[in-house]
């Protein structure tokens, strides 16, 4: 049998991109395709993923590889376990022609991170080594080496460089090339994915020899007369605080040590031992052999010899990490559904396996919809797959989901730990669970008997990867997988991507309307015009209107959500003599004034610098700060309504995900009034007493050079207002602005996404962006922007060349230009856009070696 492997130690050859391999006869039986295995590369051990099983055709591809070749054996199975199930293959195959990346790079991409083993060399000493050799002609260093060996049994190349510094390795391991005094053995080491386990002890002796083997103890104990506080102090493990003082200061427990010591040997162990004895009598609970020292003073010595007696045993078991640890989750029972909700339902678990768009209002139920969906396919044996936004998995999916199906759910998402990520993925691949709930992803997890894909809040940018190769998108991965396994795929959205719902409207989905929301109506938004505010001499951040809204939510006892999509007191620091704004010197953007710690941030990069009091270009002193941010709208509700309780919710105030759980857990147990926060909070937030949404300032968004630029603010605004009035109150939505009269604005007060949609796409053709031509976006940083320049000029040269040659048509370069925000981390950054109906030939051939190159990237900046 031969066997196809790739491996990421060998160069990338897209034709070949695989290794062919003998399957040695003891493991034809229990090889896989899949599995993760060892094989020799080189002179190096290797690991790798068996792809292809060769059995009948066997002939042939010898055939094929020609009769020179000598195949060597595969090495070892590392895990009888499949890594990656065939769908995966499949789809790590599309996806790497796709978005042209190397196929072992897209392969261990779904694999949870440190999993793979890194391969190495061993050093022992060889099998005609003998000691007593003469070793005259060796230098000093391998007759250290030799000692080293001799003791220690093996070393590794790694240490023996750290030993010895990597010139004098690489010379010492010449010499040993040339003796035959040590063997040096390729190996793969652990990875660093490992599961945790606990050693537990436990009684294995029966009753009868435990109480004969009790009697003997105590006969020891006999003959010595201790005074109870002897016997207290043996069995009582000093306290902490105790022990480090007794390392400084002179011991008060020595006088008890001293005596102990003059006791019997025998006598302290047999005392030690019956203590631990009654200890795993009396409980329940297994006791850890560490736990079990520190209650009793057991030392291993002494341990050892309970297990040669076999009075106790040690087992080992796994400990789960758990990310739900600690949480309390209410279960929930499925709801009866609307008529909508039922038809989407049966549209999802219909025969025809065309995707879905769930295009349901914000608050009409899409999440009940994805339940019972799942619910029935589990019920029929199959699993399912929910993708949401990254944030939104702080928060109410996770619960709503995990409430629902307990214990049958796996979370992933990028803020596990190595072991929780490595622990869940094993759940997973077991069929411990029926559902993976994550961020993009979790779509590759090897959930067998996958039956259904969802992806919720589908126009969410979280779900493209953009730097790094492959820059996919999981919409896309999902749509192949849902084709590759003959399943429904459902995206489901308020507010659709421009591209999905284009997609539906040419027959490539099945569209289905959640047209109104559950028992109540969309929330009424009133637009407010900014600029007669100034007019009537209002300047506060707040309109009048809002002011007056906010004093009836907090009157009435309800909540209001204020949003705003920047974070910090102020966004620019400006003189108002010069017209000089303080920015990052890494960046080139603008740095924001926070209040709280007194220091300028670039919201970028995360570097602070001190806050100014003259103008570095002038010197003079009316340095002013301008525009808004969180904490500032914070202040000013905070004088204007002394009693009510805020809560802010940003990237300051919540900077790990259990301080967002926290957050969202105090507002929606009311100890808040209101929230005021950035776009984290428009995400999925469904809470009942919340029946005022503000947008203090909604122009930011409207006008950035970006074909998305529109759709995103659209979107958000959409998004915001329907955050209110979900419950049994009406809700009411106030939207303020300088540009009231722009189209976003205007139809999300309206919450009209059809119209949206068909002013947009109108445009989109218009100008010939996505979807009526394809991008691919081609970045190029470096800290010198001379270098920058010339790279995309040489790029764009031979782009133009490589389109002329392969004679596509309607395809062109936009650019080269410098970015939207040229410097960024201290690297100015270059880019060129090639747009075309189809630019995969040219991105197979094009060879672009530095360049970061994003495949049908979501925005152009
Ligand atoms: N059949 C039903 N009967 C009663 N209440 C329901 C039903 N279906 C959903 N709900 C409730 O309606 C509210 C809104 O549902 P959900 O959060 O799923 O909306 P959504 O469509 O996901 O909205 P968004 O797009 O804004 O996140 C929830 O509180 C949910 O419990
Ligand atoms: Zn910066």
């Amino acid at each position: 049998m031969l066997a196809d492997v790739l491996t990421s130690a060998a160069s990338w050859d897209s034709e070949r991109p695989l290794l062919t391999y003998l399957v040695p006869l003891e493991l034809e039986t229990t090889v896989r395709i899949g599995q993760l295995v060892a094989i020799p590369y080189g002179e190096r051990l290797v690991e790798g993923i068996l792809w292809v099983l060769h059995a009948e055709d066997q002939d042939e591809l010898l055939a094929e590889l020609g009769a020179e070749v000598t195949l060597r054996p595969l090495h070892a199975i590392l895990d009888p376990e499949p890594a990656l199930l065939p769908h995966q293959l499949a789809l790590s195959q599309w996806i790497s022609a796709y978005y042209v990346t190397p196929l072992a790079q897209v392969a261990q991409m779904m694999l949870p991170p440190g999993l793979m083993q890194r391969s190495q060399f061993v050093l022992r000493l060889s099998e005609t080594y003998e000691p007593g050799q003469d070793l005259q002609e060796s230098s000093l260093h391998l007759r250290a080496l030799l000692g080293l060996l001799h003791e220690e049994g093996e070393v590794d190349d790694a240490r023996l460089k750290k030993l010895l510094g990597p010139a004098r390795a690489k010379a010492i391991l010449q010499e040993i090339k040339h003796s035959n005094l040590i063997a040096r053995d390729p190996r793969l080491y652990a990875p660093k994915a490992r599961a945790r386990t606990k050693r537990l002890v436990r009684l294995c002796a029966d009753e009868e020899r435990l109480a004969a083997w009790k009697r003997h103890q105590e006969e020891i104990l006999q003959p010595v007369e201790l005074e109870p506080a002897y016997v207290v102090a043996a069995l009582t493990p000093l306290p902490a605080a105790v022990r480090s003082a007794a390392r400084r200061a002179p011991n008060p427990w020595e006088a008890t040590a001293t005596m102990l010591e003059k006791e019997d040997k025998a006598v302290v162990q047999a005392r030690r031992q019956l203590a631990a004895v009654e200890l795993l009598q009396q409980g329940a609970t297994p006791w850890t052999q560490g736990a079990l020292s520190k209650a009793t003073g057991l030392t291993s010595a002494q341990l050892q010899n309970m297990l040669r007696e076999q009075i106790v045993k040690i087992e080992t078991e796994e400990l789960r990490r758990d990310p739900l640890r600690g949480r309390s989750i209410p279960a929930s029972a499925p709801l009866p559904l609307t008529a909508d909700q039922a038809r989407a339902v049966q549209a999802i678990l219909a025969a025809d396996k065309t995707p879905i768009l769930l295009h349901g209002v914000t608050g009409s139920g899409k999440t009940e919809v994805y339940l019972q969906a799942l619910a029935a396919l589990i019920a029929k044996g199959k699993r399912g797959i929910i993708l949401v936004p990254e944030i939104a998995l702080t928060t109410q999916a996770v619960q709503r989901v995990a409430g629902r199906f307990p214990e049958r759910v796996a979370i992933i998402h990028s803020d596990l730990s190595i072991g929780e990520r490595y622990d869940e993925w094993r759940r997973i691949r077991a069929g411990e669970v029926d559902i993976v709930i994550g961020s993009r992803s979790a779509l590759f997890a090897p959930l067998p008997d996958l039956g259904l894909i969802i992806i919720d809040e589908e126009h969410e940018p979280a779900y493209k990867q953009g730097e790094l190769r492959p820059t996919y998108h999981a919409r896309e991965c999902a749509l192949i997988l849902g084709q590759l396994l003959d399943i429904p795929v459902v995206l489901g959205s308020a507010t659709p991507a421009v591209e999905t719902f284009y997609r539906a409207r040419q027959g490539e989905f099945r569209l289905v309307e959640l047209p109104g929301r559950i028992g109540s109506a969309l929330p009424p938004v009133e637009v407010i015009d900014l600029r007669n505010e100034l007019h009537a001499g209002n300047t506060s951040i707040l309109s009048r209107r809002l002011q007056e809204e906010l004093e009836r939510v907090l009157a009435q006892g309800q909540q209001a959500i204020l949003f705003l999509n920047r974070r910090g007191a102020a966004s620019c620091v400006l003189c108002r003599d010069c017209g000089f704004v303080a920015v990052c010197d890494a960046c080139d953007l603008p740095l924001t004034y926070h209040a709280t710690e007194r220091i300028l941030l670039c919201h970028y990069c995360g570097k602070r610098s001190k806050v100014l009091h003259f103008c570095p270009s002038c010197h003079s002193s009316s340095i002013r700060y301008f525009g808004l941010g969180t904490e500032k709208v914070q202040e000013t509700i905070q004088r204007l309504f002394p009693q009510a309780r805020l809560l802010r919710w940003d990237r300051d105030t919540a900077r790990h995900r259990s301080a967002h759980e926290q957050l969202l857990e105090r507002f929606a147990n009311r100890e808040a009034d209101i929230l005021i926060g950035t776009q984290m909070i428009a995400k999925g937030l469904d809470l009942p007493g919340v029946t005022l949404v503000g947008v203090v300032s909604a122009d930011i968004a409207l006008n950035l050079p970006d074909y998305s630029a529109a759709e995103r603010a659209f979107t958000l605004l959409t998004q915001v207002a329907g955050r209110a009035g979900r419950g049994s109150q009406a809700g009411h939505v106030i939207i303020q602005t300088f540009n009231p009269q722009h189209f976003c604005i205007e139809l999300a007060s309206r919450h009209d996404y059809h119209a949206f949609y068909a002013t947009e796409i109108e445009a989109r053709q218009r100008y010939g962006y996505p979807p009526f031509r394809r991008f691919v976006k081609f970045t190029y940083s470096h800290e010198q922007r001379h270098r920058c320049q010339n790279e995309a000029l040489l790029l764009s040269e031979r782009l133009t060349e490589w389109i002329a040659r392969l004679g596509l048509r309607e395809t062109s370069l936009v650019g080269p230009a410098p970015a939207f925000m040229e410097r960024m981390r201290g690297k100015y950054r270059w880019q060129i856009i090639l747009r075309g109906p189809d630019l995969h030939q040219l991105l197979r051939v094009i060879d672009a070696p530095g360049w970061e190159i994003d495949i049908d990237p979501i925005s152009t900046m």
